[in-house]
């Protein structure tokens, strides 16, 4: 496969050889360094001690069914982000494996996105070395050479988002209380450009320009509409949904597969591998401003008190779903205060 991806990109494509690799970092992925080569480690098994990443692999047809589990509602911490990372390296090195499904353990969450308390009241190093774990995420998740689809069985809020955006094909249960989508602002805060530009890749500019400015949070039916996943089941069948969906994407032949998607996403993945470390300063310089460190304390604080306040919806009624997300937010704290 290697020596098919060299022969192919040193031949055919010499413009993609070289790319990405250089400054990433990263091995096996999508990456290959500047003779074409590949990176990847001798093949090893994978299993994630703590069981906070399940990893269930098919032997027979390659796929690996990946589920977040950290309940209540897996937030992607520091330990949970590096864990993520061991496991997506195992998965791409394994010659055996050629599909990745990503999806929950966690009932009703897919995942809440980044986890607030890693970014709230830390030392600047802490913050640092939170941003890096992310950004590596994305570069493995984006960059993946493996089939990439992914189940979204609950809300998907920001991160959580981020971490679907990145499949090649995403299905969603077409549950009405489950919602979906970037609401960066809505907690004071700024989606990245990346998170952005994987957006933007997704669903187009104007969809981009309505959603981050307003942080909205889609209903699944409402994702549909806008590109942001590709298909809605019923909950019972999303596992069976995205296995028959990866079965179409593996009749492919890898290398051709793979040399496609690097080349739709190369320069969205540049973006980032080139100013890495630019990213981080500034990451670290935003979020430990006391303005935004209030914005975030307010949500913090905004989501416990739901539970004091407000009843889990339990009705189908999208409205109200809507109407909590929106009192979660911190400004609407504050306009409830004046
Ligand atoms: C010039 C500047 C330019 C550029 C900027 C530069 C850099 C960029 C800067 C910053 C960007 C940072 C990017 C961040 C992306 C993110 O992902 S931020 C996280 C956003 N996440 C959310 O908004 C989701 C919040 N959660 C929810 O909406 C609900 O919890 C959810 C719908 C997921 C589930 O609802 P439910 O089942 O009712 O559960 P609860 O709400 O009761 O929650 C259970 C407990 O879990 C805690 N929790 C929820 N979400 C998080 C989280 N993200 N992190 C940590 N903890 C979380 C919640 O508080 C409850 O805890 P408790 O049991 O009360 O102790």
């Amino acid at each position: 496969m290697a020596a098919v991806l060299r022969k192919l990109i040193q031949g055919r494509l010499p413009a993609l050889a070289g790319v990405l690799c250089r400054r990433s970092g990263n091995e096996g992925h999508l990456f290959l360094n500047s003779s074409g080569s590949t990176l990847m480690q001798p093949r090893c098994g994978y299993s994630s001690p703590t069981e906070s990443v399940i990893v269930e692999m098919d032997k027979a047809t390659g796929v690996a069914l990946l589920k977040l589990n950290i309940p209540p509602v897996n937030s992607l911490s520091l330990p949970l982000l590096t864990e993520l990372a061991i496991v997506l390296d195992k998965l791409e090195m394994d010659k055996h494996c050629r599909g990745l499904i990503l999806t929950s353990a966690v009932p009703n969450i897919f995942s809440a996105g980044l986890n607030l308390f890693d970014m709230m009241d830390k030392p600047n190093e802490h913050y640092s070395e939170f941003w890096r774990a992310v950004q590596e995420i994305w570069i493995k998740l984006y960059g993946s050479s493996l089939a990439n689809i992914a189940a979204i069985n609950g809300s998907s809020p920001a991160g959580g988002c981020l971490l679907a955006l990145c499949s090649d094909y995403r299905i969603m249960a077409n549950n009405p209380h489950f919602t979906i989508g970037l609401n960066e602002t809505r907690l004071g805060i700024v989606a990245p450009f990346w998170f952005k530009d994987t957006l933007l890749n997704t669903v187009g500019k104007r969809t981009t320009e309505i959603s981050l400015n307003l942080g909205a949070l889609y209903s699944p039916t409402e994702a549909l509409s806008l590109h942001l996943v590709d298909r809605l089941v019923p909950e019972t069948q999303l596992l069976s949904a995205a296995t028959e969906e990866m079965g179409r994407w593996l009749q492919v032949p890898d290398h051709a597969r793979q040399i496609t998607k690097s080349m739709i996403r190369k320069s969205t993945l540049e973006g980032l591998l080139n100013q890495r470390e630019a990213d981080i300063k500034n990451f670290v310089e935003f979020i430990s401003r006391d303005s935004i460190q209030k914005s975030l304390q307010f949500y913090a604080q905004s989501l416990q008190k739901q539970k004091q306040h407000i009843h889990p919806p339990s009705s189908s009624c999208r409205q109200q779903i809507s109407s909590v997300t929106f009192a979660r937010s911190p400004w609407y704290s504050l306009i409830q205060r004046s």
